[in-house]
């Protein structure tokens, strides 16, 4: 009974190449960024007029003592230097807002991008170092829309008003410059381009550090437990060490790029300057001609080698972007509908179900499995059963490869995953709670829930009194990952948010595993009140929570071994509930119940 699965990988919505992927964002500014590159063309010509108020004054200047009029040319020039302040002034507030607003817009987007894979991607690349990497293409972006804009525009917009300067004086120099600036630009280029791979290769090599930091700092508890701080930074050592030499490389390469580039400017500005004087001791270039040529020369061979400088950095910062977008912004490997799941009692259907992880054994192969609504089950099997990934199916976490998992008769692939995972909740064997307030946490199984409301929730979970006790009571904050509250805390917060959540199916996934007697017995309480009138799921290793059960299903190896009610389970003989039962029993000295 296989329905054609909706399986193909959604496209990513985000264009994959950096260039493409920063002019989206000055798309959704147009009138923004539109304005910016005015102002700053405006700047930049202005900066040229300077010149030529210059060479107007000297000419001036150069003219009778008596009867030169000195003060047209100077006021020009300083309204000039005024105009051109007040461009760059003002294209640095547009600037700010733009590029501000862009960095926040794209890193924003990644996250969103990011979240949407399923888990088995953030199993498989550095989970820790995802983070830090979109905060990086923040910075990046940053560093690459502030060359354009300052670094890169400027000196373009200036050559060519320079261009059209230097015909008032003499053609052949404005074609020197030309052929000067081509020249330049060209081996800059050529430089660029055989760079690149030495930046993305930094780049990567530093993304993976961050990644590797994040890895042994999360886990220090393990590091001081086996005495490993030496064994860990040699370890950390010997990456960074790769990153200073892919560094280093990427670095010299600039320089040497510098190094040219200097000799090329000595030799040009300073063969434009020989020829200029040449040319006014032969009575066909005024003084002023010879500031002209002089100063617009070096500025716009100076601007060609901040131009280099910028272009070498922002390639440097695409190879950046490049590598972070080839990894987070791949297209989605779980299709996502439009269409939201209707609400309905809470009935669950495994219909012929097949799925394995990537390159990994068959898990389930032709598996089903039917729940009606309200019934309370118990998954029971030994580790590596299938227990775990039959629950993460059912809340979508991945795609089943054949079959089916239907919840009131529709396809769990047909409807959006956030409307699937609204309508379940999930106790798992680890609350993870965010650095929050209590309330916050709390409030994160439904969002628009009252103050009330939350506290009602912790009441029903038997945290009120617990949480009343804390220094800043609701608004007291958890730590990292809740560091800062017990395990069966965690656990009754955990259950809170499930009861404020009020999901007609409710997964408990070895919710009450790994605490002790008096607070199993407490979260025991909460969970027998959370489960009346849901679906439920409950993954158990210990057994005596299920005795209310209305069905346990026993997995072996992907496949059903028993199911039915546990009390007819638990006299079956030869069963492996009965025997599993009967061990727990023995192995706490109660003869009858196992706790
Ligand atoms: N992320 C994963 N990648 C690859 N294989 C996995 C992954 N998670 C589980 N498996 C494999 O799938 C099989 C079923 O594992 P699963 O975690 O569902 O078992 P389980 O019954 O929940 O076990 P336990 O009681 O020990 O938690 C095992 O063979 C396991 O090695």
């Amino acid at each position: 009974m296989n329905a054609p699965a909706p399986n193909s990988a959604q496209t990513s919505l985000l264009p994959s190449r950096p260039l493409a992927f920063l002019w989206f964002y000055v798309r959704k500014r147009p009138w923004h960024f539109g304005g910016l590159l005015l102002l700053i063309c405006g700047a930049a010509f202005s900066a040229v007029a300077v010149q030529y108020g210059m060479k107007l004054l000297v000419d001036a200047m150069a003219g009778e003592r008596d009867s030169a009029d000195v003060w047209t040319p100077l006021t020009l020039f300083l309204g000039l230097i005024v105009l051109e302040n007040l461009f760059w002034r003002v294209g640095g507030w547009l600037g700010c807002r733009c590029i501000v607003a862009s960095c926040m817009d794209l890193r924003v987007d990644l996250f969103r991008h990011l979240t949407g894979h399923p888990m088995r991607y953030f199993n498989e690349h550095f989970a820790g170092s995802l983070g830090s990497r979109i905060s990086a293409v923040g910075k990046a972006a940053e560093v690459v829309y502030a060359s354009m804009t300052w670094r890169i525009m400027p000196p373009v917009v200036d050559f060519f008003g320079a261009l059209v300067v230097l015909l008032t004086v003499d053609w052949r120099m404005a074609l020197a410059l030309v052929v000067f600036v081509s020249l330049i630009a060209s081996l800059v280029t050529l430089f660029g381009v055989r760079g690149r791979m030495r930046h993305q290769l930094y780049a990567a090599q530093a993304a993976r550090v961050g990644g590797e930091l994040v890895d042994a700092v999360s886990n220090v508890w393990t590091i001081k437990a086996f005495a490993a701080r030496e064994r860990e930074s040699l370890r950390l050592a010997r990456e960074i060490g790769h990153e200073a030499q892919a560094h280093r490389s990427s670095w010299m390469y600039l320089e040497r790029m510098r190094f040219l580039h200097d000799m090329c400017l000595a030799v040009m500005a300073g063969g434009m300057l020989v020829w200029a004087i040449l040319r006014w001791r032969q009575g066909l270039a005024t003084p002023g001609d010879v500031v002209l040529v002089s100063a617009l020369t070096f500025r716009i061979l100076h601007g060609s080698r901040e131009l280099a400088l910028a272009l070498v950095e922002s390639t440097q910062q695409l190879g950046a972007i490049a590598d972070t977008l080839r990894i987070i912004n791949q297209p989605h490997a779980l299709d996502d509908a439009s269409i939201h799941l209707e609400h309905g009692a809470g009935r669950i259907d495994f219909e012929d179900v097949g799925y394995r992880y990537p390159d990994r054994r068959q898990v389930f192969e032709h598996f089903a499995l039917h729940i009606p609504a309200g019934q309370k089950v118990g998954i029971v099997g030994t580790s590596g059963a299938g227990k775990s990934t039959l629950i993460s199916l059912l809340q979508r976490l991945d795609d089943v490869q054949s079959g089916r998992i239907l919840i009131d008769g529709q396809d769990i692939r047909s409807v959006s995953q956030d409307s699937l995972r609204e309508r379940i909740a999930v106790v798992p064997q680890e609350t993870a709670l965010f650095n929050r307030s209590i309330r916050e946490n709390i409030r994160y199984g439904r969002p628009q829930a009252s103050d009330e409301e939350v506290e009602v929730a912790a009441r029903h979970a038997y945290c009120d009194t617990f949480i009343r006790e804390l220094p800043q009571g609701y608004d007291t904050l958890v730590g990292e990952r809740g560091v800062m509250l017990s395990g069966g805390q965690r656990q009754r917060l955990g259950i809170a948010r499930a009861f404020l959540k009020d999901a007609p199916i409710l997964i408990l996934d070895e919710a009450t595993s790994a605490l002790d007697t008096h607070s199993e017995l407490e979260i025991q309480a909460a969970l027998n009140d959370l489960v009346l009138g849901r679906t439920v799921l409950a993954v158990a290793h210990r057994l005596s929570t299920l005795s209310g059960f209305d069905r346990i299903v026993v997995l072996s190896h992907g496949r059903i071994a028993e199911d039915g009610p546990p009390q007819e389970l638990r006299s079956r003989s030869g069963g492996v509930f009965g025997g599993l039962w009967r061990l727990q029993a023995d192995s706490f000295g109660q003869g009858g119940e196992p706790v």
